[in-house]
């Protein structure tokens, strides 16, 4: 709970934090005075005029100075909710920005075993919420101090019915704490359930062809309902209680009043210049009291979305990168493996004691049946992942700390889903390497055999966005290929770049990949059609393990 706290105090900042606390205590102050000032100015309007007022002031100076306040108070509150804003907002991109940062700076083992629907729900809806909490802090602030001038505005018109008040209202609160804890757990439902929704979205959305085709969207809009349904009544629950605790805190307040001032009126004989004031205090604190109970109740529903912020961000600054060290390594002679095992979990090994040596500049393709291990051979090559024991190293240079980060500005990949981002090719290309002129936009493309691109409608302006759609899966893998080229990179990686194509595209992307002998060291899995007849070596993995494959006696590609 502390370290929630000093989460939100160093999202909002401090100095933030405290003009906020200033301008809530300056409000509450110039209310509180305004009642005080109430008990002269009736006295004196009963009087019928300047006649026997404390402090000596006239009718018109304690008018003057009501008014005065008023105004005072009109400002203070504006600027308050301003700050109170920002503070929302600079808490909510604060958090956002720290969450994205540690996710995109941690370790790829982490973020492999990650699902990605909860990072969704985590830095979408949790993290929002948390913008609740830190509004709901300014408010818990403004009607706590708001009360707490109230009281002792009470105090200085009557005290003894004031204390009576106050302790009454303080019990109330005290029973109320089972109620946040109650709040509290609903609040940890609610996560599970946006997740859950998230996670069914996600499936839905990206199975549609297989749902339609299938015909099974009414079954899919069964999941998502179910999804829905239990956020519904997570939600519905907590609006009911809510409103019980809400409707039975305004009950006893009202009550109690209505004692008191009874008391106050025909036991104590209260004169009506000090009873109007202390009436007009207790309305304006009954709501008060009910909104602290309100707010606390909504604060405690919406805790356990910064906690689970704050455990997401942990998890992955604890499995932060360290940072490139320059210069990167440089593959001129070999890459190789050593001994080397890893698990991605504790039972379950993916590659056991690889020995490999690839000779820079050479091209090697990988085959194994699905589940062998070859992606992740692939990412350790490619220094997203480093072993669990034996090396890796790129010439003399072990792949480890800093020098593994940094090798990876040395390699490029293609994966099997061409990622495209929108805007133009142009734009796409010069995403890898945001440097490059225009002869080597042109050498790229045409080492990817993406000539194409000139015949699309604007060229390499062409914006993907709307011809995406248009475009072939193997004319996008073609940009996706060029985009790699153009980083001139070490070592290529191609990671079942054509099994999703067609025999024709294939072709094309298997001939520019020969077209790449003797200039980069390339990385080929796959294990059919075309790419498989590249002239290179020929590695297999066969549940983790090693072993060379005679060279195939199908006729190589040519470029
Ligand atoms: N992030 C992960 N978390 C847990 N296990 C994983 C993870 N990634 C891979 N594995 C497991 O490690 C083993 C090797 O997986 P890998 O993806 O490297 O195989 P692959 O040969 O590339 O398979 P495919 O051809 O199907 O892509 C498999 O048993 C797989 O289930």
């Amino acid at each position: 709970m502390a370290a929630s706290w000093r989460t939100l105090l160093a999202l909002a900042g401090p100095r933030r934090a405290l003009a906020l606390a200033a301008l809530t205590l300056l409000v509450a102050a110039t209310e509180g005075a305004g009642f005080v000032l109430l008990v002269p100015l009736l006295e004196g309007l009963q009087a019928g005029g300047d006649t026997a007022l404390p402090l000596r002031f006239s009718l018109g100076q304690l008018l003057a100075g009501f008014v005065l306040l008023v105004g005072l108070r009109a400002g203070a509150e504006m600027y308050r909710a301003l700050i109170a804003q920002d503070l929302t907002v600079a808490v909510v991109d604060g958090l956002r920005r720290r969450a994205f940062a540690a996710l995109v700076g941690a370790e790829w083992k982490l973020l492999a075993r990650m699902r990605h629907s909860d990072t969704r729900a985590m830095l979408i809806t949790t993290i929002d919420r948390v913008g609740h909490i830190a509004a709901w802090f300014a408010d818990l602030l403004r009607i706590g101090l708001s009360l707490i001038a109230l009281l002792l505005a009470a105090l200085a018109i009557a005290p003894l019915v004031s204390v009576i008040g106050g302790l009454a209202a303080l019990v109330t609160l005290a029973l109320y704490a089972g109620l946040r804890r109650h709040a509290r757990r609903l609040g940890e439902a609610t996560t599970r359930s946006y997740e859950a929704i998230y996670r069914s979205l996600e499936q839905v959305l990206g199975s549609l062809r297989i749902i339609k085709s299938f015909g099974r969207e009414r079954a899919a809009l069964a999941d998502a309902d179910e999804a829905f349904r239990a956020l519904r009544i997570t939600e519905r629950r907590y609006i009911l209680v809510s409103g019980l605790a809400r409707a039975a805190l305004q009950i006893v307040a009202a009550g109690g009043l209505a004692a008191a001032l009874w008391l106050a009126a025909s036991r104590w004989e209260v004169p009506l210049a000090i009873l109007l004031p202390l009436a007009a205090l207790a309305v304006r604190a009954v709501p008060l009291l009910g909104s602290l109970q309100a707010t606390a109740q909504e604060w405690h529903h919406a805790l356990p979305a910064l906690e689970e912020a704050r455990a997401l961000i942990d998890r992955a600054e604890a499995a932060a990168e360290p940072p490139p060290t320059l210069p990167a390594p440089q593959l001129t002679s070999a890459i190789a493996l050593h001994g080397v095992s890893l698990a991605h979990a504790p039972d379950r090994p993916a590659l056991r004691a690889i020995n490999l040596t690839i000779a820079a500049r050479s091209t090697v393709v990988l085959e194994g049946p699905s589940g062998a291990g070859k992606s992740t051979l692939a990412d350790l090559l490619g220094g997203l992942l480093s072993p669990d024991s034996g090396t890796v190293t790129v010439d003399d240079t072990p792949l480890i700390g800093g020098a593994r980060s940094a090798w990876r500005s040395r390699v490029a990949y293609v994966q099997q889903e061409p990622v495209l981002l929108a805007g133009s090719v142009r734009g796409n290309l010069l995403w890898a390497m945001p440097d490059a002129d225009e002869p080597a936009l042109q050498r790229a493309l045409e080492q990817a055999h993406a000539g194409f691109v000139h015949d699309l409608p604007g060229g390499l302006d062409c914006d993907l966005g709307e011809a995406a759609r248009a475009l072939s899966g193997g004319e996008k893998q073609r940009i996706a290929l060029a985009r790699a080229l153009l980083r001139q990179p070490d070592l290529l990686i191609l990671d079942e770049a054509t099994s999703a194509l067609d025999p024709a595209a294939e072709a094309e992307i298997a001939r520019a990949i020969a077209g790449l002998a003797g200039q980069c060291t390339v990385l080929v899995i796959g294990h059919r059609g075309a790419v498989a007849q590249i002239d290179g070596r020929r590695i297999m993995l066969e549940g983790g393990r090693l072993r060379e494959q005679e060279i195939a006696a199908a006729p190589q590609i040519q470029p």
